[in-house]
């Protein structure tokens, strides 16, 4: 961990503290600037900002209010206690500008999007660093889930698990077509259990019988099997993946951002208040099937596999 990271974190992790989250977010905060005409992005003589962390580029558009998240933790952008906090503390900044109207996540690290949650962060460590580290995985969900903003995941690489929550949780999804990359909760093929608002997020996008199936068999779907079941929205050449993201978001900009977030929260709500309400338990819930021999084998069998198969 770097030498500032213990800190960031227990800003996101330390009970007792609020977390960042309880601040209202995409329930009962005010709306964004006045949308005005679509413009394309492109097309605009603007400033572009940019800021970064270890882990994360920002970009931000200024005359368009398009941000681009970009991660970059090689080699696969697993998701680690480090990667979360920084990634929640980026979206902070970009929630808290009132000029940021949208963000494209993406990734830097050439075919992969994200590997998911770090598989390390869950083996035979304390039960204080799995609570830590579960309340940040819960942190990523619930602000990108419940943001005020337009999300887009511009799905240039594989995204299991961990991964394909986060593009799940965007507002829209596009995804090169690629057949080698693929996407989807694979969990059970690790011997663990997507947690329910892993499964409701889902169910939300793609149904209860396609989410069933393929949670129950851990598939990774195939780009091209990933549009036929509405896992994404649609898949174009990976060159042009970052302007069709901006363009998407320009279009969905161009409603009134009220109407735009009421409706988000209000499809939204049920799904992010049940986690709010049962957060602490969930935690419990986590430890308590992580902790068990029988995961704790499975994860590390997981984890030889992935060894073998490189060497
Ligand atoms: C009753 C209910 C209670 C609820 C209980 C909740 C239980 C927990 C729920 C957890 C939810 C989500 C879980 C996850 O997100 S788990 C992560 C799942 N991810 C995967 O399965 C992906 C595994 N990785 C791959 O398939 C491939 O690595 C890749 C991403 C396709 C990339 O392939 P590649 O060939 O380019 O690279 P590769 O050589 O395989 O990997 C490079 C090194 O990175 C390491 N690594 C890969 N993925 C991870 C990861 N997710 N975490 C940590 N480390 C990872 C890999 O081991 C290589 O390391 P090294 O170089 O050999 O040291």
């Amino acid at each position: 961990m770097a030498a500032v990271a213990p800190t960031l974190a227990r800003r996101i992790a330390r009970p007792g503290m609020l977390p960042l989250c309880s601040r209202p977010q995409a329930w009962g905060r005010a709306a964004r600037q006045s949308p005005g005409l679509p413009r394309a992005p492109s097309l605009l003589l603007t400033q572009r900002r940019a800021f970064s962390n270890n882990k994360i580029l920002v970009e931000l558009d200024e005359g368009s209010g398009i941000a681009t998240m970009k991660l970059k933790s090689p080699p696969v952008n697993s998701l680690s206690l480090d990667f979360l906090t920084e990634f929640c503390i980026s979206l902070e900044k970009l929630e808290n500008n009132r000029g940021c109207r949208g963000v494209i996540f993406t990734s830097a690290i050439p075919k992969i999007f994200s590997s998911g949650l770090d598989i390390t962060e869950m083996c035979r460590k304390s039960t204080e660093h799995y609570a830590e580290f579960w309340r940040a995985v819960q942190e990523m969900w619930l602000r990108v889930y419940g943001s005020n903003m337009v999300t887009v995941a511009a799905i240039n690489g594989s995204s299991p698990a961990g991964g394909c929550l986060l593009a799940l949780s965007c507002d829209y999804r596009i995804m090169a077509e690629n057949p080698k990359f693929s996407i989807g909760l694979n969990e059970a093929q690790l011997g663990i259990v997507a947690p329910f608002w892993f499964k409701d997020t889902f169910v939300n996008v793609v149904g209860h019988r396609v989410a069933e199936r393929s949670l129950q068999l851990g598939c990774l779907h195939s780009a091209p099997e990933a549009l036929r079941i509405g896992l994404v929205d649609e898949l174009v050449p990976e060159e042009k993946l970052q302007d069709k993201a901006a363009a998407v978001i320009a279009q969905w900009l161009a409603l009134p951002d009220h109407a735009r977030q009421l409706t988000k929260s209000m499809m939204r709500k049920l799904v992010l208040d049940r986690l709010v309400a049962h957060r602490e338990e969930d935690i419990q819930n986590f430890i308590s099937f992580i902790t068990k021999e029988s995961i704790q084998k499975s994860l590390h069998m997981y984890m030889e596999m992935l060894k073998k198969k490189k060497g």
